[in-house]
């Protein structure tokens, strides 16, 4: 709900809102959906006027719908879908991750989720070769694992060379550094600043609990309202620039339904997909991945995912 003020629109000056406001009309709705003969009467003002400033708010704040033939054909235009560069958590996935939304891996500290970061990252660069932005929030990547990854993929060192410069590394440590990390990004895009000069297709942040953590201590309702700054400024990212965003958080431990993903109900609105990774007790370098939230796949599906010298990548016999 709008609410009528000076400069809302060109025309609507203080005196206008005032003569407005003291006959009732307080918000946009009120003035659109008013008789505006009577109304220009009522408050003598000019009825042109009126009809002006309408027009305007109209245009600004109504919804125009659109067919659902449409909305499918922008979703094919827009959407993509990265492998991850493991069969089984591709089928887990549907197909891989999607641009346009935001996917998340859950899990406790070891469970696997910064090498499937890694390993998705490197997958992207050299396979598909795009450039992932790869933003560093736990200090958890390191370029001798990422080469050890690019490695395991081809021996030609140019092609390391080459994969290793799609994969865009930005260390930060506070939530405010990040959102300057965004501004950049966004900035960097619509420049087509890349380094790399092959479009962004893929961006990680690894971890968002361990910037938003140190912001819910406290005023509570200020880390809140900066953590859905954040949820935000990932959907419209994502959503703008036809990008995969693949983040990660930690899990808490709750008696009755057991592991969660960590960061309450509210974030949990951010992520389309969800996967959660269990570490198993049996077999050592094994983690359990478990669907816990999909718009397209049924949400009991797990499967048990190696992480090993190639991170979570599938085995590959290199030739030259
Ligand atoms: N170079 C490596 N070669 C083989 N396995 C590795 C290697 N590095 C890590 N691992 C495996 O990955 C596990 C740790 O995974 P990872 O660092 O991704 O956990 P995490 O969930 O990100 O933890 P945290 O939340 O503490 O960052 C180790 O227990 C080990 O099994």
């Amino acid at each position: 709900m709008v609410i009528l003020r000076e400069g809302l629109c060109p025309g609507l000056s203080a005196g206008i809102v005032a003569v407005l406001k003291a006959n009732n009309v307080k918000t946009v709705i009120d003035l659109v959906a008013s008789d505006l003969e009577e109304l220009a009467r009522k408050c003598s003002l000019s009825y042109k006027t009126l009809m002006a400033v309408r027009r305007v708010l109209l245009a600004q704040y109504s919804a125009f719908p659109s067919s659902g033939a449409d909305v499918y054909e922008e979703l094919k235009s827009s959407t993509a879908i990265l492998p991850t560069g493991n069969r089984k958590l591709d089928i887990l996935l549907d197909s891989g991750l999607y641009t346009g939304e935001v996917t998340e891996i859950a899990g406790a500290a070891g469970s696997g989720k910064t090498q499937t970061c890694q390993s998705i990252a490197v997958n992207v660069a050299y396979n598909l070769k795009q450039t992932v932005l790869y933003v560093d929030t736990t200090g958890g990547l390191t370029a001798s694992r990422l080469l050890q990854l690019v490695q395991s993929r081809t021996k030609s060192e140019d092609e390391q060379v080459a994969s290793l410069q799609r994969i865009e590394v930005i260390r930060v440590f506070d939530i405010y550094k990040l959102f300057d990390a965004f501004q950049d990004l966004r900035h960097q895009i619509s420049q087509q600043l890349l380094r790399s000069g092959e479009p962004l297709r893929l961006v990680i942040v690894d971890s968002v609990c361990a910037v938003i953590y140190p912001m819910l201590g406290g005023k509570h309702t200020e880390g809140m309202a900066i953590m859905m700054q954040l949820a935000r400024e990932l959907q419209t990212l994502a959503h703008d620039y036809h990008l995969a965003i693949l983040i990660s958080n930690s899990i808490t431990k709750d008696g009755a339904t057991g592991n969660r993903p960590a960061l309450g109900r509210s974030w949990s609105f951010v992520p389309s997909t969800r996967i959660l990774l269990t570490p198993t007790e049996l077999n050592c370098g094994h983690s359990i991945v478990s669907l816990v939230k999909s718009p397209r796949q049924p949400t009991n599906l797990q499967l048990d995912m190696e992480i090993g010298i190639c991170g979570t990548l599938e085995e590959n016999n290199l030739s030259s």
